[in-house]
């Protein structure tokens, strides 16, 4: 169990495909923000091949496979045909994610205790190729041992619902609900990494929680990146989190 106060900062890129996306144009390239990512202190890259490819392509996330000096984080959804592509390009970590056509974003976390053989199976599959396999929960003590019985060595709880949260009780109440769940995640011995919806201005009460290993952060990032920059505002970012983490 680790109670270090090392904390990781994982860039999701997505958002630079978004606006690539919106216009089908060659650029902004996620590829050039990876790497300016990594010299401003990014400690790995992460990415989300949508179903529906809204933002990243299979061509950044190939292009990224090759260039990339510190670690990718394949978010993927459970599907046969992102099971064939990760075997393809064996990403070091992979992220297992719930989906929806029509979602603005990820909503919730993975059902893995609604689904546990389902997620056993991939998570057993995903392993074969050397990934370090995470499933994107709730945080919830029920999803989290789900998340220990079907094999995979680490959990991402799924921060959205303590950004959303809009009275300081909430707020509280949310905050506590990750706090407790990454001391149960920790407990189960599982790595637990965070994020989603994770800003300039919340980040930092989420960074103190003791034991956390990784952040994972990207529309925050990429939008103030429009203002000061992709580099200073990964810079900026990754000082928060170690200020807050150092606590
Ligand atoms: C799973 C997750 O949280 C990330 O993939 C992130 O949210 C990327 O942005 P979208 O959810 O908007 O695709
Ligand atoms: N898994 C969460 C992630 O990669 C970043 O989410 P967001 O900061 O874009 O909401």
């Amino acid at each position: 169990m680790s109670t270090s106060n090392r904390i990781l900062l994982g860039v999701n890129i997505d958002h630079v495909a978004t606006l690539r996306q919106a216009r089908g144009t060659r650029y902004p390239d996620p590829v050039k923000a990876a790497l300016d990512a990594e010299e401003a202190g990014a400690d790995g890259i992460t990415v989300h091949l949508r179903e529906d490819r809204r933002h990243i392509q299979e061509r950044d996330v190939l292009l990224l496979k090759d260039v990339l000096q510190t670690r990718m984080n394949f978010e993927m959804g459970v599907t046969e045909e992102m099971m064939a592509f990760a075997e393809l390009i064996r990403p070091a970590h992979i992220c297992l994610v719930p989906e929806t056509r029509q979602e603005l974003t990820t909503e919730g976390g993975l059902d893995v205790a609604g689904q546990e053989s389902r997620i056993s199976l991939a998570v057993e599959r995903l392993s074969k190729i050397g990934a370090e396999v995470s499933l994107f929960i709730d945080a919830d003590e029920r999803q989290i041992e789900a998340s220990k019985r079907v094999g995979a060595p680490a959990i991402e709880l799924h921060t959205g619902r303590y950004a959303d949260a809009q009275t300081p009780t909430d707020v509280a109440d949310e905050l506590q609900r990750v706090a407790d769940s990454v001391a149960f995640g920790l407990a189960q011995g599982l790595i637990v990494n965070a994020g989603h919806g994770l800003h300039y201005h919340n980040v930092q009460a989420i960074a103190a929680i003791k034991g956390i290993n990784e952040l994972n952060i990207g529309h925050a990032l990429v939008a103030h990146a429009l203002f000061v920059g992709f580099k200073s505002a990964v810079a900026e970012m990754k000082a928060l989190i170690l200020t807050a983490a150092k606590s």
